[in-house]
């Protein structure tokens, strides 16, 4: 690392983070937390198309294919684009922990340009927990989840209850999620993880 600021340091006083006994069996696709999602929704045409699956432990492997509507500079990745995908697989880690949280601090080091057309290999883990917050890490490799590391992130996620969507989100879209009863009843159990 290249060196992430102090509010990413776990504090002395952390846990190992507890794989959730229901969590998804090593090698099992996680499927979209929403279709609508930037990040790992089917439905949006420009989106990400991220499909992770889950690891050992609190950890996950997930592969976005960079398309020529994520360009930065020509032929090659937006920064902010990767910066999501790092984001999205982080965000994929809290279904492991059957935690629903969102982002609260996310600093990425982007080391190779990433160029239109690969592959990018995602690897992240959940390091920490200190009550609400969740610490994480993610790398993203070029040419298979061996090669040489192009972006990498440490997070902090805060865990949040579903009213945090219910009061900030648009009324259209969260009225749609709750007429979804396998969204609902999913964000629900969530809300009480033991
Ligand atoms: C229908 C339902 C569907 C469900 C779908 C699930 C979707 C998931 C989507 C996933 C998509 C992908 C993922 C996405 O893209 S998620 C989308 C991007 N993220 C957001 O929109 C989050 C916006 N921020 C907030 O809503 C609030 O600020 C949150 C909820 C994060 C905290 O506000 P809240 O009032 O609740 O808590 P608090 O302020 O008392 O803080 C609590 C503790 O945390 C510490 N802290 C806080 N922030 C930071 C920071 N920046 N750096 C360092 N530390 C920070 C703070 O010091 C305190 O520590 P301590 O004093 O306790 O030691």
């Amino acid at each position: 690392m290249s060196g992430s600021s102090s509010s990413l340091k776990p504090p002395a006083d952390a846990s190992a983070p507890v794989r959730h006994p229901e969590a998804p069996s090593p090698g099992e696709l996680l499927g979209a937390h929403y279709d609508q999602c930037f990040g790992c929704g089917g439905e949006q045409p420009h989106g990400l198309l991220l499909e992770a699956r889950a690891g050992e432990g609190v950890s996950l492997t997930a592969e976005f294919t960079v398309q020529p509507a994520h360009q930065g500079a020509p032929g090659l990745a937006h920064g902010g684009v990767l910066a999501s995908a790092l984001d999205e697989t982080l965000g994929s880690l809290n279904w492991l922990l059957r935690t629903i949280a969102v982002t609260g601090r996310l600093e990425t080091d982007f080391v190779r340009p990433v160029p239109v057309g690969s592959v990018l290999h995602l690897q992240a883990r959940v390091t920490a927990v200190a009550g609400r917050k969740i610490y994480s890490t993610a790398t993203g490799r070029l040419g298979g989840p061996d090669g040489p590391v192009a972006v990498r992130a440490d997070a902090l996620f805060i865990e949040v209850k579903v009213d945090h969507f219910v009061d900030n989100g648009r009324p259209e879209e969260i009225r749609a999620a709750m007429n979804d009863p396998d969204q609902v009843r999913r964000a629900r159990a969530f809300e009480v993880n033991p």
